[in-house]
C-alpha cells in the first residue's frame, strides 16, 4: 500500500513523520501525471504545490480553520489530501469537481474560480470569525503570483494589513500566470527572490550561532538586529512590510521541512502575514517544464510518458481570430490587442509575435483592460481586448462608463462564450449577451463559422463610436454555412420561400446554427415550412429580421446564453412593440448555474436538443394559427409586460 491511500484526511498526514513527507509528495506528483493525463485538467499549477499544500494541512486545522485556494485550479492536492482521490471522472458531470466544490468535502469554501478574490474571502471569514468571538480560528488564502496581479487582491490587502487579524498570505510565486507574470508585482516578487540566500544565511545563523551559549546568542542578535537594515539594501521590503504586513520568506516551496517552517511560524505569529512561496509550474514533470508556452497550465488528454496531446482536427474559433487580428493589424496600424494574462490562450500571440510592440498583457485585470483601452481609444487607438466570455462579467461598469458612456471604438473578442464544459458554473460565458444588451450603444454580432467571423470582426474594428463585441464558443469552428441572400444584417441561411413568408422564422445565434439547420430538416420532414436566419449582429434587434419576422406564423430563436436578456427576449419585445402577436419560442438556457458537463449534453439537458426543439415547434404549430398584426389601439397594449422595454436602438449603418 502507498502512502497516499494512507491519508484518508488532515489528521494522517499530520501523523506521519516528518522525514515520509517528500515519499510522499512523490507519490502524489505520479498520481497526479496518471489520473489528469487520462481525463485532462489543471496539471502545472498542481504538480507545483504538492509540498506547501502538504504543509498546508499538517500546520493548520482544516475545517475549523479556513483554507481559501485562489481561482481554485490549483486545488487537486488538496483533494487528495482531505478524502477525495477517485479522479477518474475529474471534470466530468457527476465526477470530482477541477474546483473547490462545497457539495464535495467541508474543507472547501470558495468555488468562485474567477482570479483574486481570495483574498476578500479571507479577509471576510476573518471578521466573521472575529465577531463571532472564534479568535483561535485561522484563515489562510493560497493565491498565485498571477491572481496577485489582480485588483481585487490589492483592495483586500488593502484591509488585511490594517487590522489584527490572524489572515495567512501565501503568495504561491513560481513566476508564472500561464506564460511569465509581468508587472511591478511580478518585479517586485523577483526582488524579493533575490534574498533567498540572505534568509539562508539567517536561518543558518540561527541554528548555529543558537548553539553557542550567550555569546553566540548575542551574535545572531546582532545579526538579527541588522536584518531591517541589511534586507532594505539587498532587496526592499517596502511594499508588503510597509503595509503592515509581517513577512515570512521567500521559502523554497519545494522543501517540506522549510515549508513547514515557515507556515509554523506565520501561524503562531497571530496577525496579519505574507509568506512568500517559491515553487515551479509542472514541478518534477518533464514535458511541463519543457513547455515554455504555460507549464501544462490546462492540458487535455495527454499520453503521460511525453506529454503530447491527443491529435485534433480542424480549425478552433481562436485560431480563426488570431490569423484574422494579424491581418488586420497589418493594414490597420492603430489596431492594437489587449489580454488578462492570457496571450496564447485567447489568440492573441500571432499579434504579438508579428508586431510585439502593439499587443499588452496588463495582468489578470479585466476591469483595468476595458479602461485601459477606453484611454488608449481615447488617444487615437482601436483596441481589440479579447477575453474570454464569463471574465467581462467583472468589468461590466468599466464597458458601460468607461467604453460605452466615452463612446470609444473598442472592440472586445469573447472567446469560450455560451456552456464551455469542464470548467463549470463559474466558467460558462452565458451571461455577456444580456449584459451587453444593457450597455447603451454597444453592437454585438456572433458568427456562425469562420468566413463569418472573420467578415463580423473587420465589420467590429471599423466601428469607430461605440463598443462591438464578437462572441464565438469554445472548441472547433464548424465548416462554412454560405447564406442564401442577406436581408438587413442577417443573413437567410434556408428557405426558398422567406420572401414571402413562411410557417416559421427559425433564427439561430452564432454556434447554435448547426442545430438550428437540424431542427429545420426535422420541420420539414414533419410539412412545416421554415427560414432558418442568422441574424449575424444580435445587439441590438436589427428592425430588418422584425420585419421578416413579422411575416411568419411563428418565429423560434436558438441561443447559448440566458434566457433572460437573450435575442429571442429582446426580439419578442420588439415584435410586441410592433403590435405582432407572433408567438416567439425562445430556446436558450436557463436563468441558473450551469453545472459542469459535455457541451453538448448541457445543450440538449437546457431542451436545445433538435429532435426537442422541432417537437415544440410542431406542436405549436398544430395548435395555434399564430401571428397576426394587431392594431396600435388595442387596450392590452398598455398592460404588456413589455411596455417598459427600451426600444433597441436603429442598427447604424458604417
Ligand atoms: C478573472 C480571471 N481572469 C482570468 C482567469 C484565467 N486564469 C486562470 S488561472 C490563470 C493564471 C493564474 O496564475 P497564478 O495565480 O499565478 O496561478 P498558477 O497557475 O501560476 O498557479 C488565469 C489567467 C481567471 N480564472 N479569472
Ligand atoms: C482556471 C482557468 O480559468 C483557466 O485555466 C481555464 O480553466 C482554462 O479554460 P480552457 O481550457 O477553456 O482554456
Ligand atoms: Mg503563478
Amino acid at each position: 500500500m502507498g502512502l497516499l491511500e494512507t491519508i484518508q484526511g488532515p489528521e494522517d498526514l499530520k501523523a506521519l513523520p516528518a522525514e515520509r513527507l517528500p515519499a510522499l509528495a512523490a507519490e502524489v506528483r505520479d498520481f497526479l501525471v496518471a489520473a489528469v493525463s487520462r481525463t485532462g485538467g489543471h496539471l502545472g499549477p498542481n504538480l507545483g504545490v504538492v509540498e506547501l499544500t502538504i504543509g498546508l494541512h499538517r500546520v493548520f486545522d482544516s475545517p475549523r480553520d479556513r483554507l481559501v485556494f485562489d481561482t481554485g485550479h490549483q486545488s487537486y492536492v488538496h483533494k487528495l489530501l482531505t478524502g477525495r482521490q477517485d479522479f477518474s471522472r475529474l471534470r466530468e458531470a457527476g465526477g470530482l469537481s477541477g474546483y473547490p466544490a462545497r457539495a464535495e468535502s467541508e474543507h472547501d469554501v470558495v468555488e468562485n474560480s474567477h482570479a483574486s478574490t481570495s483574498l476578500s474571502w479571507a479577509d471576510g471569514l476573518a471578521k466573521a470569525f472575529e465577531l463571532r468571538g472564534e479568535t483561535d480560528r485561522r484563515v489562510v488564502a493560497v493565491i498565485g503570483d498571477g491572481a496577485l496581479t489582480g485588483g481585487m487582491a490589492w483592495e483586500a490587502l488593502n484591509n488585511i494589513a490594517a487590522a489584527n487579524r490572524p489572515v495567512i498570505v501565501v503568495v504561491n510565486d513560481n513566476e508564472r500566470s500561464y506564460a511569465p507574470t509581468i508587472g511591478g508585482m511580478a518585479s517586485h516578487l523577483a526582488t524579493l527572490r533575490t534574498t533567498r540566500e540572505y534568509e539562508k544565511l539567517m536561518d543558518w545563523g540561527k541554528r548555529s550561532l543558537g548553539r553557542g551559549g550567550v555569546p553566540g546568542r548575542l551574535a545572531y542578535e546582532t545579526l538579527h538586529g541588522m536584518k531591517r537594515g541589511i534586507k532594505d539594501i539587498v532587496a526592499p521590503q517596502g511594499l508588503f512590510e510597509d503595509l503592515g504586513l509581517k513577512y515570512v520568506g521567500p521559502v523554497d516551496g519545494h522543501d517540506t521541512d522549510a515549508v513547514e517552517h515557515a507556515l509554523r511560524r506565520a501561524r503562531s505569529f497571530g496577525g496579519p502575514v505574507i509568506v512568500h512561496v517559491i515553487t515551479q509550474k509542472g514541478r518534477g514533470y518533464q514535458p511541463a517544464l519543457a513547455d515554455d508556452a504555460d507549464h501544462f497550465h490546462a492540458v487535455g488528454v495527454i499520453d503521460p510518458e511525453t506529454g503530447e496531446a491527443q491529435a485534433t482536427s480542424g480549425a478552433s474559433w481562436t485560431s480563426v481570430f488570431a490569423d484574422e487580428v494579424v491581418e488586420i493589424a497589418a493594414t490597420r496600424r492603430d489596431v492594437v490587442g489587449i489580454t488578462a494574462a492570457m496571450r496564447i490562450p485567447v489568440g492573441l500571440e500571432k499579434f504579438a509575435q508579428a508586431f510585439p510592440e502593439r499587443v499588452f498583457d496588463v495582468g489578470i485585470a479585466e476591469q483595468h483592460a476595458l479602461t485601459s483601452a477606453a484611454g488608449m481609444a481615447a488617444g487615437g487607438l482601436h483596441p481589440v481586448v479579447a477575453v474570454y466570455a464569463t471574465f467581462l462579467n467583472r468589468a461590466f461598469d468599466q464597458l458601460l462608463l468607461d467604453v460605452a458612456l466615452h463612446r470609444a471604438g473598442v472592440t472586445l473578442v469573447l472567446d469560450r462564450a455560451g456552456v464551455t464544459g469542464p470548467d463549470g458554473p463559474s466558467h460558462h460565458g452565458v451571461w455577456d449577451l444580456a449584459m451587453c444588451r444593457l450597455v447603451p450603444g454597444l453592437r454585438l454580432a456572433a458568427p456562425r463559422d469562420a468566413p463569418t467571423l472573420r467578415e463580423e470582426l473587420r465589420e467590429a474594428v471599423a466601428v469607430e463610436d461605440a463598443p462591438t463585441v464578437v462572441r464565438y464558443s469554445k472548441g472547433k469552428v464548424p465548416a462554412p454555412i454560405p447564406a442564401i441572400a442577406r436581408v438587413g444584417h442577417a443573413d437567410v441561411l434556408e428557405g426558398p420561400a422567406w420572401a414571402t413568408g413562411d410557417d416559421v422564422l427559425l433564427v439561430a445565434v452564432g454556434s447554435l446554427v448547426p442545430r438550428a439547420l437540424d431542427v429545420a430538416a426535422r420541420l420539414r420532414a414533419h410539412g412545416v415550412g421554415v427560414t432558418v436566419v442568422d441574424p449575424r449582429w444580435v445587439v441590438p434587434v436589427d428592425e430588418a429580421l422584425v420585419d421578416l419576422a413579422l411575416g411568419h406564423r411563428h418565429v423560434a430563436v436558438l441561443e447559448d446564453g440566458c434566457e433572460v436578456g437573450g435575442f429571442g427576449w429582446a426580439l419578442a419585445a420588439r415584435l410586441r412593440e410592433r403590435h405582432c402577436l407572433t408567438p416567439v419560442h425562445v430556446f436558450a438556457l436557463p436563468q441558473e448555474f450551469l453545472d459542469v458537463g459535455e457541451r453538448g449534453a448541457i445543450l440538449d439537458e437546457a431542451g436545445l436538443a433538435p429532435q426537442d426543439v422541432a417537437r415544440a415547434i410542431v406542436e405549436a404549430v398544430a395548435q395555434g394559427s399564430g401571428q397576426q398584426v394587431r392594431s396600435s389601439e388595442d387596450p392590452e397594449d398598455a398592460a404588456s409586460p413589455t411596455s417598459g422595454v427600451p426600444r433597441s436602438e436603429e442598427f447604424p449603418s458604417r
